[in-house]
């Protein structure tokens, strides 16, 4: 996994390398310039530099500084009327005296809206060096006018560590920004940059290293009184090692048994996609606790399943049969299409007071939605998987408030009721209850399809059952979920793209991992 950052971390980290470590502020700018320079140098024509006056202007001044000595057509734009950061100060003041051409349209009279126009379509490429992790309130007046009209041409864009316009700490657009062909960022990822909305901004995004004091270093042995550390991370092909190997001298009881409650009357497809999920993750055993109805259609669907049927769970018989079968399987998965009656009312409960490994998916979500007495049981070793409908009736909330701010949410649920929520989005949230939050980052928009959150629960149940770490089986299921749908997308296209595709695909990844 790698962690991704949030602008006040990054500029802590910044803080304790210049001032702790005594690496100067203008040898981290210097490398951050170089890293974009070789990104750009001998790419295009004629390049314009539009800056701020903060150090993500300054960056943009350097880069101007080295494009001019190597030879290239390279003309600087500042918008910013404050006088600047020391190092922004330093940096024009250099290129000035080289002869780097510099106009300041802010203090020039005569310079106008169409001329500006004429001058982002005459540059093949612009670099955006006018607000990067310092952005702190809405773009407004000159800046937003001037990077609508950045987006509007056809050049292509450079963005120097964020496109200008996106909140670093959580991918929120203060009123505009800038659209991004490429983004190059210094020392770790942003949030900004992996988060929606910002993610869809910033184009190809390239991490560079500059020479920061080692980040798990600073938040180790450093401390800042304003500023509290969170642990946010990405996982990567890299995690797929953390799925258990598969052992030569082995049976079906090594890799666990699984108890999946799910479908209901009509609804036979979701235990099929969750239990058959649960099967390619690699489980031992799969018991479905459904109604008996679906018991023959499954059956033949799903022949390597055992079943548990039920009728009403008001009868004592019917009951401890499900209680027996809770009682000898490892974990469970309950949800999938199980519906809101009475039953799933007295399956939820009875699977909360198991006190298991559990996920918890789909209408199991609307029963704990229903009845405070149910949230109030959920602990440690569940893991809920809402997706923005069902989070909305889980917390209260409008829907449009939670996709506003998904990290805040989860995260608020996860600390409220010290359990995982995996909040089901384009970019998933995970929030574990260990603390950890990671954004997912795999996955197409072809997975928005009916049977899709199905497969997911069976992922994440198998990969339990298999005995993976606690603490990862939800942010590695999220993401092998999203990379078997990126394979799927790869064969047939988005738009064709159905649940059973995810599953024929999940042995990709898994090959994949065999391969790393
Ligand atoms: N040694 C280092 O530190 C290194 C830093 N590096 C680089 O520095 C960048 C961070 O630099 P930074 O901290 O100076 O902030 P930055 O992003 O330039 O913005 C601050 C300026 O923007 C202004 N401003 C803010 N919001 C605004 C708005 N909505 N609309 C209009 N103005 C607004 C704010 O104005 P003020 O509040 O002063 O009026 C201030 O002038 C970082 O992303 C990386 O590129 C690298 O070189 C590596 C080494
Ligand atoms: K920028």
């Amino acid at each position: 996994m790698e962690r991704v950052i949030t602008g006040k971390e990054a500029k802590f980290i910044d803080e304790v390398t210049i001032n702790e470590i005594g690496i100067p502020s203008l040898v981290l700018m210097e490398k951050a310039a170089l890293c974009v320079f070789n990104e750009l140098k001998n790419n295009y024509y004629n390049y314009l530099i539009v800056c701020g006056s903060g150090n993500n202007g300054a960056d943009g001044v350097a880069l101007a500084r080295m494009l001019y000595q190597n030879g290239e057509n390279v003309t600087v734009l500042l918008i910013s009327k404050s006088e600047g950061t020391t190092e922004f100060k330093l940096q024009l003041d250099i290129a000035r005296k080289i002869g780097v051409e510099i106009i300041d349209f802010v203090n020039e009279d005569n310079l106008d809206e169409e001329y500006l126009e004429e001058l982002f379509s005459a540059n093949d490429c612009i670099v955006d060096a006018i607000l990067g992790i310092g952005l702190d309130r809405q773009v407004s007046g000159l800046y937003f006018d001037i990077i609508g009209m950045i987006n509007e041409c056809d050049s292509d864009v450079y963005a120097i560590d964020i496109p200008s316009g996106i909140c670093a700490d959580n991918g929120e657009i203060l009123g505009t920004c800038i659209n991004a062909t490429v983004t190059v960022t210094f020392g770790e990822y942003k949030i900004g940059q992996i988060a929606y909305p910002g993610k869809k901004y910033v184009g190809e995004l390239i991490k560079k290293d500059i020479g920061f004091l080692d980040t798990e270093e600073v938040f180790a042995n450093y401390e800042s009184e304003d500023l509290e550390i969170r642990d946010n991370y990405i996982i990567t092909s890299k995690d797929l090692e953390l799925i258990p190997d598969r052992i030569e001298r082995s049976n079906k009881g090594t890799y666990g048994k699984l108890l999946v409650i799910a479908g209901s009357k009509d609804m036979s497809g979701a235990a099929f996609f969750t239990g058959m999920a649960a099967y390619r993750m690699g489980a031992g055993l799969v018991n479905i606790v459904t109604s008996y109805e679906n018991i023959d259609v499954l059956k033949d669907k799903l022949p390597e399943a055992v079943f548990t049927g039920y009728n009403d769970l008001r009868d004592e018989c019917e009951y401890s049969k499900i209680a027996e079968a809770l009682d000898k399987y490892d974990c469970i998965v309950i949800g999938p299409g199980i519906s809101t009656d009475d039953n799933s009312a007295i399956l939820v409960e009875m699977a909360l007071e198991s006190g298991k490994n559990i996920v918890i998916d789909a209408d199991a979500i609307n029963v704990i939605a229903s009845d405070e007495r149910y949230i109030e049981k959920l602990h440690e070793n569940c893991i809920l998987t809402p997706h923005m409908g069902e989070m909305s009736r889980l917390i209260k909330r409008d829907i449009s408030e939670i996709s506003d701010s998904p990290f805040e949410m989860a995260t608020f649920f996860r600390d409220t009721y010290n359990t995982t929520i995996v909040l089901k989005d384009a970019n998933t949230i995970i929030a574990t209850s260990r603390g950890d939050n990671y954004i997912n980052v795999s996955g197409n928009e072809g997975m928005s399809t009916a049977g899709s959150g199905d497969v997911l629960s069976g992922i994440i149940g198998g990969l339990m059952c298999i005995g993976a770490n606690r603490d990862i089986v939800a942010p590695l299921g999220v993401y092998i979920h999203g990379l078997a749908g990126d394979y799927a997308k790869e064969k047939l296209g988005s738009a064709s793209l159905m649940a059973r595709d995810i599953l024929e695909n999940i042995s990709e990844v898994l090959m994949m991992k065999d391969n790393l």
